[in-house]
């Protein structure tokens, strides 16, 4: 139940049930039922009901609901501009339903009836303005309560922008599948609770479509979760390296350090500048610490000890020093025949600002073993004209950016999205504003490289930590800092390890 398909990949697996059914009106019946439904479970002091009705199919919903709660004793009213074009499913609808209809121009909210948004769904075209803008203002200056049907009014089902205007829904009841625009901003805040209702849409259906986009859920990585055996020894199960940057910025590089240690990784050893040795070794007791001033000393490291995955960039600096050490990095694996997975964050980002192109080429050398993990500003410094694309979704910049430089894709926010160069990519949806705090992207970056230390493929590695570090953080809450994610991580990464429930 965790993919989630485009406005024209839901038209397709519509398409395809109605082939299969027949016809397509029994599932406007059905959409129209499991409504009222879930109206009368939840909204039980409710007495009336105004739906407004747009002129296809999401309009169609609201006539087909409107007649089933008439039918139940609600008071219901229809507030439409346009009647469904003729020979439609809409049109059906609203030939058999009998409520009462109003101008929509002349709709003011009464705050005390549901105001039901069934004007447009899947189907919205272009920028949502004119009578039904202005109605969804008024409903959003009211504060009327709203159950938005599919998403609501204005809300791109594909990318989650909002489209003209829009007005937040207390639930918003979808169908089939959830849809990227329940899951990306600003589309998740307006959507309240999202609901995914069954219309009797086989699940079959799904063969027929490329589904390149899941809600990331544990069921897709949980099974890859490193399980240490008795055979194992600390090597075995995987040897980190993260780099620290100068004396007074070595807290980063720790935080990933200490990530990457629980979440399973075998041994961890900071690689840090001379200058920083004192200051890092008063800090450090099951972390080990070497100096690694230069590329020279770098790659002498690299081939005299086993890493699996290194993190480079926490506090690191900018300037030549982290384009080179990248560069060797990502270079690794093709020279020595070894494998090297490599996380760049933070200063490693920003340090190709203005001339990514030698990142990118290395990234590609290192074959699918990189994940890049930017904020959003520091994925407009490395990728501007992707984030200055206004028609793209998070998702597709995401991809776009995989695909550019052959790696893992970690573009973080509260609808962090992961993406991998072939196209798929997982939109996550526990986020909390509790990680909105100093040091929480540092200990990504670590339990990621923890992750692929011990195996884990890049892209799932990316997945879990992802909804691991959000977990993690949600049972913190208020107050968290960024030290407390590593030393609470075991206690959620035990909870995942163990078989999933059943039922
Ligand atoms: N298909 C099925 O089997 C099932 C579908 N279901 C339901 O159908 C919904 C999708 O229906 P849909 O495709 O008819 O699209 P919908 O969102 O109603 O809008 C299209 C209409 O709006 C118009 N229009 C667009 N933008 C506009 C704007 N800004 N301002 C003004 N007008 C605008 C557009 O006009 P046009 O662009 O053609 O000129 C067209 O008339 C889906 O969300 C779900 O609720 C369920 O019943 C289950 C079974
Ligand atoms: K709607």
């Amino acid at each position: 139940m965790h993919e989630l398909l485009t406005p024209q990949q839901m038209a397709e697996a519509d398409r395809l049930a109605a082939e299969c059914i027949g016809e397509s009106y029994p599932l406007m019946l059905r959409a129209g039922e499991v409504l009222a439904q879930i109206i009368l479970e939840r909204f039980v002091e409710v007495r009336a009901v105004d739906v407004l009705c747009g002129p296809g199919n999401n309009g169609g919903d609201g006539y087909v609901l409107a007649t089933i709660l008439r039918e139940h004793g609600l008071g219901v009213r229809i507030w439409r501009a346009e009647e469904p074009a003729a020979g439609t499913d809409a049109a059906r609808a609203a030939g058999e339903c009998t409520v009462e209809r109003f101008d929509l121009a002349s709709f003011q909210p009464d705050t005390s009836n549901l105001v039901v948004d069934a004007l447009f769904g899947a189907g919205l075209a272009r920028p949502l303005e004119g009578v039904y803008g202005d109605a969804l203002r008024r409903c959003a200056e009211a504060k009327a309560p709203i159950l938005a049907v599919d998403l609501p009014s204005g809300v791109s089902g594909g990318s989650g922008q909002v489209i003209g205007t829009a007005a937040a829904a207390e639930l918003t009841v979808t169908f089939f599948r959830k849809k990227p625009g329940h899951l990306l901003f600003p589309g998740r805040s307006l959507c309240g609770e999202v609901v995914v209702a069954d219309i009797g849409i086989p699940g079959n259906v799904l063969q027929s479509i490329d589904i390149r986009c899941h809600e990331n859920l544990s069921s897709s990585w949980r099974h890859l979760l490193p399980r240490p055996s008795f055979d194992s020894h600390k090597y075995r199960r995987g040897h980190v390296g993260v780099f620290s940057g100068g004396t007074t910025a070595t807290g980063a590089a720790r935080m990933s350090a200490m990530a990457a240690a629980r979440a399973g990784a075998g041994a961890v050893t900071l690689l840090s500048p001379a200058s920083a040795l004192a200051v890092n070794a008063v800090h450090l007791t099951s972390i080990m610490l070497r100096r690694i001033e230069d590329p020279e000393e770098l790659s002498t490291f690299l081939n005299e000890r086993e890493l699996a995955s290194v993190v480079l960039g926490p506090g690191f600096g900018l300037g030549e020093k982290v384009r080179n050490f990248a560069d060797v990095l990502l270079r690794f694996t093709s020279r020595s025949g070894r494998r090297l997975k490599v996380v760049l964050d933070a200063d490693a980002l920003t340090g190709f600002a203005g001339d990514p192109e030698p990142l990118f080429e290395a990234a590609k050398e290192n074959g699918g073993g990189t994940v890049l993990t930017p904020h959003e500003g520091e994925f407009a410094r490395i990728f501007p004209d992707i984030a200055a694309a206004a028609e793209l979704s998070k998702v597709d910049r995401a991809r776009q950016a995989a695909e550019r430089s052959g790696a893992v894709m970690v573009l973080k926010g509260a609808d962090t999205v992961i993406a991998y160069p072939d196209g798929q990519a997982a939109i996550n949806s526990n986020g909390t504003p509790y990680l909105a705090t100093a040091g929480s992207g540092d200990v990504l970056a670590g339990m990621i490289a923890g992750l692929m230390a011990q195996g884990m493929p890049p892209f799932e590695a990316a997945c879990a930590a992802v909804y691991l570090h959000a977990e993690t953080a949600r049972s913190l809450g208020p107050g968290l800092i960024a030290e407390d994610l590593p030393a609470r991580l075991p206690v959620i990464l035990s909870a995942y390890l163990e078989p999933p429930a059943r039922g």
